[in-house]
């Protein structure tokens, strides 16, 4: 099935007067998740850093490129089929890691897991998750772990150790969110999840972690937060830490959070596999450029030597072809899965990756391409 019989589906059901049960437009979808979620859960997905500056440089850094399609090219029998890390999967995209699932779906990360699963794409689990790395792994589907790299050694590689038992194949190492910026929707609200406990479920069924505290985490769950808090807080990691990672995964490791090319050819020369191109959908450095902006030196350093993948402002099937056209060999979509999962848990993440999909299907055959391999930087012209 071609991802752009969604498109044929939703019509025909509408002739029996079934409608889609949520909406195609992100816009509309947040809006939806909007009227079901309480305040603080809401602004904490929907938020950004400082005055939102970055947030709207990414949007931006799409609306300054545009797509010059192309006519009478054969274009019937698409394929988005793509490789990453030696490993084929059905189009070039992942779900964002995302943590505190669950304080807009009680069912969080599984949910989503699930309809990743279904749809044979990797979704990448946060080390912030509120469900554990063994619980998500019984959804199935291709999985990469994502770090939240602790300032404890044999805590790092318990976490290393059990992704490896659970099956997940490809380590994402978040390296700009060390600590939380400042995010003035949260501060006005006072609202972090975290000390509240949710999100912690790695950490708190880690063995080595629980070793750590001086009572069991079920007799005293504010002091294991407390013990969670500068372990996996707080201060960052440096260059020369990278081999206690390459030594201890034996599959890619992938940075996420780069965005300068110096950056990433560090990340080369230090025996990385990947990088991921992003600001973290604009929630940690206010002032910093949209991380389209950035793809372009990154691709330039460091294309012929890793992975280069892309997140942060995907909203749309055009919004995945200028990136991959400007060397993104995959995006990671963020914010609007989570809006699904709000809306309608496992079935709502399903709905909005297949309309993504769909979108970027008839988006790629309408502008003259069949794979994605064929796009690059000369398709696009800025405005
Ligand atoms: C609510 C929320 C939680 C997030 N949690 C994590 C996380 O735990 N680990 C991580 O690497 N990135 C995290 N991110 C960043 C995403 O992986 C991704 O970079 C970002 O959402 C992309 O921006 P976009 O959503 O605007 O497209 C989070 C983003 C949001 C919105
Ligand atoms: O909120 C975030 O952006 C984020 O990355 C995060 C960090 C720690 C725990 C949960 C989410």
């Amino acid at each position: 099935m071609a991802y752009s019989d969604f498109q044929l589906e939703i019509y025909l059901n509408g002739l029996t007067g079934a409608l889609p049960p949520y909406s195609v437009d992100p816009a509309k979808l947040q809006e939806t998740a909007r009227s079901l979620l309480e305040e603080g859960p809401y602004w904490y997905v929907a938020g950004s850093a400082g005055s939102g500056e970055t947030d709207a440089a990414n949007r931006a850094a799409f609306l300054r490129r545009a797509i010059v399609p192309r006519m009478l090219r054969e274009t019937t029998e698409r394929d988005l089929s793509t490789e990453l890390f030696g490993r084929t999967y059905p189009a070039p995209l992942a779900l964002a890691p995302i943590g505190v699932q669950s304080i807009v779906h009680p069912h969080g990360e599984l949910a989503t897991a699930r309809a990743a699963a279904s749809l044979g794409l990797p979704t990448i689990l946060s080390t912030a998750s509120s469900h554990t790395l063994e619980e998500v792994a019984e959804a199935g589907g291709p999985r990469w772990y994502q770090l939240y790299w602790p300032h404890d050694d044999e805590v790092t590689l318990s976490l290393l150790e059990r992704a490896r038992k659970s099956g997940y194949d490809t380590l994402v190492v978040t390296l700009d969110t060390f600590t939380l910026a400042w995010r003035p929707n949260d501060l006005d609200r006072s609202y972090l999840p975290f000390l509240r406990g949710t999100g912690l479920a790695i950490p708190l069924s880690d063995p080595v972690f629980r070793s750590r505290l001086e009572r069991p985490v079920e007799e005293d769950l504010d002091a294991a937060i407390m013990a969670w808090a500068p372990m996996f807080n707080g201060r960052a990691h440096t260059w020369d830490q990278l081999p206690l990672l390459r030594d201890n995964w034996d599959g890619p490791i992938v940075l996420k959070g780069i965005q300068h090319p110096d950056d990433a050819r560090r990340a080369a020369d230090a025996g990385m596999d990947g990088v991921v191109v992003s600001n973290h959908g604009g929630r940690q450095v206010d002032g910093a450029l949209g991380s389209l902006d950035a793809l372009p030196g990154v691709v330039a350093a460091v294309g012929d030597r890793l992975t280069v993948l892309f997140d942060s402002g995907i909203r749309t099937g055009a919004d995945v072809v200028k990136a991959l056209a400007l060397g993104a060999r995959a995006v990671l979509l963020g914010r609007p899965y989570v809006w699904g999962l709000a809306c309608g848990g496992e079935d709502g993440v399903r709905h909005v990756v297949r309309a993504l999909l769909a979108d970027l299907d008839l988006t790629l055959g309408l502008a003259g391409f069949r794979t994605p391999a064929e796009l690059d930087p000369s398709i696009l012209e800025e405005r």
